[in-house]
C-alpha cells in the first residue's frame, strides 16, 4: 500500500513533478507504480513513456519490477533505460540528422581515451593527459562545442584542451563514431535546433520518469528539459543527500533548476523510510546532519530497532577481512534457511580493497559476486572481436581497424601503420580504404604491403558473408578465418588460460544470438554491447554481492558491511586534501542506507599502501554516527566472545576446505 504522499504523486500526471526524499522512502516505488498508473488508467500507450535509470543494473532492475504490475506486451513496449541508452535508440533512429551513417561505431572509454592520447602531444605525462581527458569530457557535458570551449578557456592548459577536443570531434566524425558523451550531446543538438526533430520527439515520448535525479549532469538536464517541453510531462525523484557523482559533472543543483525552469513545479516529499531499522536510520540521519542542507528533509521509519551498529577495529587489512568473512558466514550459519547469501553485500571506497576480502570468503567458503570488476567487454580477447565486428559493420572505425590490423600476428608494423595514417588523411580516407589502394601500397615495404592487402581483402570478403549471417554466426566467422581461433589454440600454452579465452568467445556469441532474437541487424547489436556492463549480463545468483559504494546507490540488502572505514580511505584521502568531505559524507550516507536489519562497520589500524605499511586513523565519519547506537568491538566482552567464536569457526571452516583440498 502506498502512503498518502506517494499516492498523490503517482496520480499527479497534469505537469511536471519533483519527489525530493531521502534514502529508503519509496521514490523508486513511486516510479513503477506510476507507469502501471500512466497505461492503466491514463491509457497512455506504453512505447510512448519512457523510465530513465541512473545504470542498466537499475533499469533492468525497474523493467522487472514493472512488469509484475502491467502486461508482457505492455512491459516490452515500454523504454526504460539510462539517458546513454536513449541517446543511442535517438541517434539510431536520426543518424541523418546527426551526420552519421548507419551502423556508426560508439566507441567506450577505453577507446576514446587512447584516441585523445593519439592526438595530445608526444610524451604526455599521464596525469596530464588524464586533465585533458576530464576537460574534454567536462566540457562535452556541459554541451559545449569545441569553438565554445577554446572561448571558454581560462588557461592555457585549457585552452590545450579545447583545441584537441576540436581535433578529437573532427576525427570522431571521419570515423562515423560517437562516444558515450555524444550519446546525449548530439540528440540535445538536435533537439535545441531542429524544431521538427523536437516535435516529433515530443509526441514520441509523451512522458517521461527519471530515478536518482540529483546525478543527473547539466546535458543531461538539458535533454530532459527538451525532451518534455514546456508542459514538463515528467516525473523526477531524487535525494540530494545522495547525490554521489559530482567528479563526473553530476551537477545537484539541477534540483533547484526545475523548480527555476518550470514554475508550475509540484514538489512532493516522502518522509517514512520504509528499509532500515531505527537505528541505521538514525545513524544515517545523524551523519547527514554534518551537511549544510538546502532542503529539510525528516525521515523516520515504523521499524524495529534493531541490534546495534558494530564497528569492528582490525589490526591489519587481511584480519578485517577474516573478521568480515567470519562474520558474514557465522550469520548465513545463524539464520540458515530465512537467508540467501544475496542478502549480503560487502561496500568498499575503492576496487582495489576487494582482494583481500576475496581471499577471506573463498577460505571460508562464502560464494560471493564481486561486480565492476573487469568487465567481460573488456577483456581483451572479447574486445579484439567485437572491433572486427565493429570495422565489419563501420569500415571507416580506424579505431577498430588498428585494434585488429595485427591481431593474429600479420607483420604490419607501427612505421607502415604510421604511414598508412597519413596517407589515409591526405587522401581524406579511412584507413581500411587506404589499405586497399595500390596507390598507397607503392609507399609501404613490399612485405608490409602484401600484408596489408591481403587484410584489407580478408575484411572485405568478411563483409560480404555478413549479410547473410547472424552476428552469432558472424562471430564464429569471424573468429576462424582471421585465424584467431587458431592462433589462441597454438599460442597460449596453459590450457586453463586457453579454455577461459576461448569460452569468453563462445559466451559472446551467445549472448548476440539471444540479442539477435528480434532480428536486429549487427550493426545495432554491436551499438548496444558498447553500453552494456559487466552487471547487466551476470546473473549472480545466491552470492553476496560486494561493490563499490557507488555502484551500490538504489540497492539494499539485509546484511550490510562497510570495510575500510579510515580515513584516508573513507573519506578518500583526496576529497580530504580538496576538500570535498561533503561529498564523501554523502557516499557514506547511501552506504549506511542500504542495510535493512545489520550494519557492520570495520577499519583496519594498519594497511599496505604503496608497498608501505601505514597506521590508520578510523575514519572521522564513526566519530559523527550516534554513539549510543554503536557496539565498539573491543569495549564489551561478551560481545566480543562471540567474536572469538566466529574466528575459530572461520579456522575450521578453514581446515574442512584444506581436507576437502577446495581452496
Ligand atoms: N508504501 C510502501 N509500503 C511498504 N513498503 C514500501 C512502500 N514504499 C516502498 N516500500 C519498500 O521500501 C523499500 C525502499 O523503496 P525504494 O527502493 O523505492 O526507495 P527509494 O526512495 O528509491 O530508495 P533510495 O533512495 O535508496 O533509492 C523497498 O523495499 C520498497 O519495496
Ligand atoms: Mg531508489
Amino acid at each position: 500500500m502506498l502512503n498518502p504522499q506517494q499516492h498523490a504523486a503517482v496520480e499527479y500526471c497534469d505537469g511536471p513533478l519533483l519527489v525530493l526524499a531521502g534514502a529508503g522512502s519509496g521514490k523508486t516505488r513511486v516510479i513503477t507504480e506510476k507507469i502501471s498508473h500512466l497505461i492503466s488508467r491514463r491509457h497512455l500507450a506504453p512505447e510512448k513513456i519512457a523510465a530513465i535509470t541512473f545504470t542498466n543494473k537499475a533499469a533492468k532492475e525497474m523493467r522487472e519490477r514493472v512488469s509484475k504490475l502491467i502486461s508482457d506486451d505492455a512491459s516490452k513496449a515500454l523504454t526504460v533505460c539510462t539517458f546513454h541508452a536513449l541517446g543511442l535508440k535517438f541517434l539510431q533512429i536520426e543518424h541523418d540528422r546527426a551526420q552519421l551513417r548507419r551502423g556508426f561505431s560508439v566507441l567506450d572509454a577505453d577507446d576514446s581515451g587512447n584516441m585523445i592520447k593519439e592526438l595530445s602531444p608526444k610524451g604526455i605525462k599521464p596525469d596530464v593527459l588524464n586533465g585533458i581527458r576530464n576537460l574534454v569530457g567536462r566540457a562535452k557535458n556541459a554541451g559545449l562545442t569545441p569553438d565554445e570551449a577554446m572561448a571558454a578557456a581560462r588557461s592555457p592548459r585549457e585552452l590545450e584542451a579545447a583545441q584537441i577536443y576540436d581535433m578529437y570531434q573532427t576525427r570522431l566524425a571521419a570515423f562515423n563514431a560517437v562516444d558515450f558523451d555524444d550519446l546525449i550531446r548530439l540528440p540535445l543538438r538536435i533537439l535545441e535546433a531542429d524544431d521538427e526533430a523536437r516535435a516529433i520527439w515530443q509526441e514520441r515520448l509523451r512522458y517521461l520518469l527519471v530515478d536518482e535525479y540529483q546525478d543527473t549532469n547539466d546535458a543531461q538536464y538539458r535533454l530532459l528539459r527538451t525532451l518534455t517541453g514546456t508542459k514538463g510531462r515528467f516525473t523526477c525523484v531524487g535525494d540530494d543527500d545522495q547525490s554521489i557523482y559530482a567528479w563526473r559533472g553530476a551537477n545537484p543543483e539541477n534540483i533547484d533548476q526545475l523548480g527555476k525552469d518550470f514554475p508550475q513545479l509540484r514538489v512532493i516529499k516522502l518522509e517514512q523510510n520504509y528499509r532500515c531499522a531505527k537505528r541505521i536510520l538514525r545513524a544515517a540521519n545523524h551523519l547527514i546532519a554534518n551537511n549544510p542542507h538546502v532542503h529539510e528533509k525528516k525521515l523516520w521509519s515504523d521499524h524495529a530497532e534493531g541490534p546495534p551498529i558494530r564497528v569492528l577495529e582490525c589490526k591489519d587489512n587481511e584480519h578485517e577481512a577474516e573478521r568480515v568473512a567470519s562474520i558474514a558466514a557465522s550469520l548465513h550459519e545463524k539464520y540458515k534457511d530465512k537467508v540467501r547469501w544475496s542478502d549480503f553485500t560487502i561496500l568498499y571506497r575503492g576496487n582495489f580493497q576487494a582482494r583481500a576480502l576475496e581471499k577471506a570468503l573463498r577460505l571460508a567458503r562464502v560464494p560471493y559476486h564481486l561486480s565492476g570488476a573487469l568487465s567481460f567487454l573488456d577483456r581483451a580477447e572479447v574486445k579484439d572481436i567485437l572491433c572486427y565486428l565493429r570495422l565489419l559493420t563501420n569500415p571507416t572505425d580506424d579505431a577498430a581497424f588498428l585494434r585488429v590490423v595485427n591481431v593474429p600476428k600479420r607483420e604490419i608494423g607501427a612505421t607502415t601503420l604510421e604511414k598508412l595514417g597519413t596517407m589515409a588523411q591526405t587522401r581524406n580516407a579511412s584507413l581500411l580504404e587506404a589499405s586497399r589502394s595500390d596507390a598507397v601500397l607503392k609507399t609501404i615495404a613490399p612485405r608490409s604491403a602484401s600484408a596489408l592487402a591481403s587484410f584489407s581483402r580478408l575484411i572485405d570478403e568478411l563483409r560480404s558473408s555478413s549479410i547473410h549471417q547472424s552476428a552469432a554466426d558472424l562471430v564464429e566467422t569471424v573468429l576462424d578465418r582471421t585465424g584467431y581461433a587458431a592462433q589462441i589454440a597454438s599460442t597460449i600454452a596453459d590450457p586453463t588460460l586457453r579454455e577461459r579465452k576461448l569460452g569468453n568467445l563462445r559466451e559472446l556469441a551467445d549472448w548476440f544470438r539471444a540479442m539477435g532474437k528480434d532480428g536486429g541487424r549487427t550493426g545495432d547489436l554491436t551499438a548496444q554491447l558498447a553500453l552494456l556492463s559487466h552487471a547487466d549480463r551476470d546473473d549472480p545468483g545466491n552470492a553476496l554481492r560486494m561493490m563499490t559504494l557507488h555502484s551500490a546507490k538504489g540497492l539494499e540488502f539485509r546484511f550490510v558491511f562497510i570495510v575500510g572505514c579510515e580515513d584516508g580511505t573513507l573519506p578518500h584521502e583526496g576529497a580530504i586534501d580538496e576538500g570535498r568531505l561533503d561529498e564523501e559524507r554523502r557516499l557514506m550516507y547511501v552506504g549506511i542506507t542500504r542495510a535493512k536489519e545489520l550494519l557492520t562497520l570495520s577499519f583496519s589500524a594498519r594497511s599496505r599502501k604503496y608497498g608501505e605499511v601505514l597506521s590508520n586513523d578510523p575514519s572521522r565519519f564513526l566519530q559523527e554516527l550516534p554513539q549510543d547506537d554503536l557496539h565498539w568491538d573491543g569495549k564489551d566482552p561478551d560481545a566480543d566472545a562471540e567474536v572469538t567464536r566466529e574466528t575459530a569457526a572461520t579456522h575450521m571452516a578453514r581446515i574442512k576446505a584444506m581436507l576437502a583440498g577446495g581452496v
